[in-house]
């Protein structure tokens, strides 16, 4: 593909077609607040029962007084930030727990890892679930966070302690029991799964039975489908946080993990003649969920629907799938951030300056009054870095510098290295990831680069804005839902490299347009993607699936 020149090319009131906001440094408003699906709420919209009681209350402390709707939830999960993390899903888990707290009674199960059993805290013995087809018995540890949230750690040191990432010995992401995946991981996800179950019924000694089971993504997929086979009527709800890592396994290994022959067909767990543990949950689950409303609704297709479509079209008709938006939590606030080498706010850019200026020198960037562009993702296709990686030639000579940080794909992470011993001093390539770096890097860029695939929701994008970065990303999923063209970022609508290249020249653009900068910055500061609005939605969906209880007649799928 040709490159784009800068310069002349350049139109100088791109980026200002829309009006922007008022922005209020000290009162930011709450943009994009609303992002229910519209086409798959048929449940939700009676909601009979549901009450204002959940609304706003300020505090996401676990031990806040509980109103009389509060429910008792187990959430389900392989990450946690707290201790382990691969991506979005250990933010998530980490966040939304603790924000539904305030008022539920929510409890998280996670298998006990390295990380957690050489961690500070202490385990403290709490149940055990038995054996169950070729799944091992295993007991159930509790840790209590310092701020009181409870984790249920599944202690089985066979299965889950071991050096390497959740899914398994590499790092290109979810690992769904292909590729770098640990062998072992449709045992040890479905010992996960049983647990979650046994927990819900009651069978596992513990001193507190949740009403509703949240599960989170495809290796928790066999929790709803053991109970249904089982019998036993307990609410679920299903969420994808990325349908494209579908935890398939031989057909061969059903005996093992206690799944009958005669679910082994199309309306069952059967994909292509393999054994999905995705379709189990999103075929069991009570209610599914995904993270935006527009990749609610871009699943039904078959252009993302993963070969998964025509079910999640009939989920959706049912009034089964709805999407609710990640949030970000208070943590991310340049005004606090211990992270940051210094704090800032919307307007006071010397601040943000500072924060530029340590990460050209962390990066080995040289000096530069040029755009800083920034890449901080795993690296792997659905993120679009072969587009990245074509433009960089492009974004160095417009006098941009790029950094990128992640890890994953392994032709990915060469891709980089080359590129940044190209172009020394404007492109560092950091192959790994780090936390504090990660947030000054956020912190210091003027553009997020993030052409994803698709993107169920997507977080960078909101944390860059919430920094003053605005992000420059594909039309797609969550990034279409949470990013205002041309007001708080950039949007293109083809995965193709001119129309990624026509959105990295207007944000070139903005960049010299000093006030219409500030100005979209100011915006995208003012945007606030907090956890608590999907308190309500969420809470709403726990409530229909506990009355649904008994009326499962349009279960099926045909
Ligand atoms: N190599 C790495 N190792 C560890 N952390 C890294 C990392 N690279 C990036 N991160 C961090 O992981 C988070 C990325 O979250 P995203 O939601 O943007 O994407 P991800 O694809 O992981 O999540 C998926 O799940 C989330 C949660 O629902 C959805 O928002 C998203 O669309 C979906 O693809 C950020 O906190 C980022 O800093």
């Amino acid at each position: 593909m040709g490159s784009v020149a800068f310069g002349e090319a350049i139109n100088e009131d791109s980026g200002s077609e829309k009006s922007l906001k008022e922005v209020s440094d000290e009162e930011p408003s709450i943009v994009n607040t609303s992002f229910i699906t519209p086409s798959a709420n048929t449940h939700h919209s009676s909601d009979p029962g549901f009450t204002d009681s959940f609304h706003d209350t300020g505090s996401n402390q676990p031990h806040h007084k509980k109103s009389d709707a509060a429910q008792r939830i187990l959430f389900v999960t392989t990450e946690i930030t707290d201790f382990v993390k691969v991506g979005g899903l250990g933010d998530v888990s980490s966040a939304l727990p603790r924000a539904l707290a305030a008022h539920h009674d929510v409890r998280v199960l996670i298998p006990a890892y390295r990380e957690m059993i050489h961690s500070e805290y202490e385990i403290v013995p709490a149940g055990h679930v038995p054996a169950f087809a070729g799944l091992p018995a295993c007991d159930i540890g509790r840790i209590t966070c310092s701020d009181g949230l409870i984790l249920y750690v599944l202690l089985c040191p066979e299965l889950y302690d071991r050096e390497g990432t959740p899914y398994g010995s590499g790092a290109s992401g979810y690992g769904d029991g292909q590729g770098e995946g640990w062998v072992d991981n449709d045992i040890r996800f479905a010992r996960l799964s049983r647990a979650a179950a046994d927990i819900a019924l009651g069978q596992a000694d513990l001193d507190w039975q949740p009403q509703l089971l949240h599960l989170n993504d495809w290796a928790c997929g066999l929790a709803p489908a053991y109970l249904h086979w089982q019998g036993h009527p307990v609410p679920t709800v299903f969420t994808i946080h990325n349908l494209a890592y579908q935890g398939l396994f031989n057909a061969s290994r059903m005996a093992v993990l206690g799944v009958p022959e005669d679910a082994f067909h199309i309306d069952g767990v059967e994909y292509y003649g393999e054994l999905s543990f995705m379709k189990a949950g999103i075929n069991y689950a009570s209610q599914v969920t995904t993270v935006s409303a527009t990749y609610a609704q871009e699943i039904t297709t078959p252009k993302f629907g993963c070969g998964l479509d025509g079910l999640l079209r009939c989920k959706a008709e049912q009034g089964r799938l709805s999407g609710i938006p990640n949030g970000i939590d208070d943590s991310w606030d340049p005004r606090t951030d211990s992270h940051l080498v210094q704090a800032f706010s919307c307007n006071d850019w010397r601040g943000k300056r500072a924060n530029a200026d340590y990460a050209r020198r962390f990066f080995g960037l040289n000096p530069s009054q040029g755009p800083l562009f920034a890449v901080i993702s795993r690296l792997v296709h659905q993120k679009g870095l072969d587009l990245t990686i074509e433009a960089a030639k492009a974004i160095v000579h417009g006098g941009g510098q790029i950094v990128f940080m992640g890890c994953g794909e392994r032709h990915v992470e060469d891709a980089l290295r080359q590129l940044s011993e190209r172009f020394p001093g404007a492109i560092s390539a950091y192959i790994g990831f780090d936390e504090y770096q990660a947030r000054s890097l956020f912190a210091g860029s003027d553009f997020l680069l993030m052409p994803s695939r698709f993107e169920p929701c997507g977080l960078s994008q909101m944390y860059a804005q919430r920094f003053g970065s605005l992000p420059i990303a594909h039309r797609t999923g969550g990034l279409a839902d949470t990013i205002e063209d041309g007001v708080t970022g950039f949007l293109f609508d083809d995965m193709q490299f001119e129309s990624y290249m026509r959105a990295i020249q207007r944000a070139f653009a903005v960049y010299k347009s000093t006030d219409l900068f500030n100005a979209m910055r100011g915006a995208a500061m003012a945007g606030r993607y907090h956890w608590k609005q999907s308190i309500v939605p969420y809470s709403k969906l726990y409530r229909v699936a506990l009355e649904q209880l008994g009326n499962e007649t349009t279960l099926a799928c045909q």
